[in-house]
């Protein structure tokens, strides 16, 4: 394979760390201008036509929202398959158009990986039965909420317990938190929807990872699930199970089954 990857970050140098000798058989990574990419054998380009012209057979974006509407449109437009992590962008009612049209357009795949989070699957085929209920409530450290709108909602610093400082909808905390809470925006596409999928967020000073929790009511069951995950080494905010997701994606492409 042929990978593409737009962000050399937390999960683009872990991903690719993950991956054995020849795997991908080919890299190119688009990485900003004067960055530093030290990854032999890999072709380094600074502007999304270069990574275009590579035509790698699959891209995956794991630079954060500001770089979807640049890497991914034009790279679906181009028939290039995107794995797209910062998820979140997708709260955005144009950027979510552009990319759908962009794919239509490219007859190529938007791919929207289950990241930090698990039960995407069965939520995604209870939603064509409608009447979905589904509540989110993500937990992680005071310092995973540094750099983010909670420090201006709560004291961070001074916590002694857990505290909930947001509420809202899905597409409100995908906006606001575009590092911490794309996991939200991953359960309302699958499911309920941007509008309908409700959502707290917690900065809890005894946690020791990034906890999601949430619950579904659907006329076809309910369920409760509840996922302590680690962070990664590089990004408190960055559950490690995001970069496995990617990987999982990746060798979905290829050889005799998925999973
Ligand atoms: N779906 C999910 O479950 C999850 C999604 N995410 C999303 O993944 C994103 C990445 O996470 P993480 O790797 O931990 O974050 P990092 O900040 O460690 O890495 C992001 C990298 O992307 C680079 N970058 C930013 N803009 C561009 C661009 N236009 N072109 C090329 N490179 C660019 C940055 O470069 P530079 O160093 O120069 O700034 C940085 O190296 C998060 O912002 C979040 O939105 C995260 C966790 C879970
Ligand atoms: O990695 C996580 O735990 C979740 C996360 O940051 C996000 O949803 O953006």
């Amino acid at each position: 394979m042929h990978l593409g990857l737009v962000g050399y970050g937390n999960i683009g140098k872990a991903l690719l760390g993950l991956m054995g000798a020849g795997e991908p058989a080919r890299l190119t990574v688009l990485a900003r201008p004067g960055k530093t990419v030290d990854l032999p054998g890999a072709e380094v380009v600074e502007t999304v036509q270069e990574l275009i012209a590579a035509a790698p057979d699959l891209l995956v974006e794991c630079a954060g929202h500001a770089a979807v509407r640049d890497t991914a449109v034009p790279a679906l437009r181009a028939g290039i398959d995107v794995v797209l992590v910062s998820i979140g962008a997708l709260s955005d009612v144009a950027l979510e158009r552009a990319l759908h049209a962009a794919a239509e357009e490219g007859g190529a795949r938007l791919i929207l990986p289950a990241g930090a989070i698990g039960g995407i699957d069965l939520l995604s085929a209870m939603a064509p039965a409608g009447g979905l209920e589904v509540t989110y409530r993500g937990t992680k450290p005071p310092q995973a909420w540094r750099g983010t709108p909670a420090e201006e909602l709560i004291d961070l610093g001074g916590l002694t317990a857990a505290t909930v400082f947001f509420s809202g909808t899905a597409r409100e905390v995908a906006q606001a938190f575009p590092k911490n809470a794309n996991v939200a925006a991953t359960l309302a596409l699958a499911g309920a929807g941007m509008d309908a999928t409700r959502v707290e967020l917690v900065a809890d000073p005894q946690a020791s990872g990034n906890r999601h929790a949430y619950s579904v009511h659907s006329p076809l069951g309910d369920y409760e699930i509840r996922i302590d995950n680690r962070a990664s080494n590089g990004n408190a905010k960055t559950s490690a199970a995001t970069i496995y997701s990617v990987l999982r994606e990746i060798r979905n492409r290829k050889g005799p089954v998925v999973i």
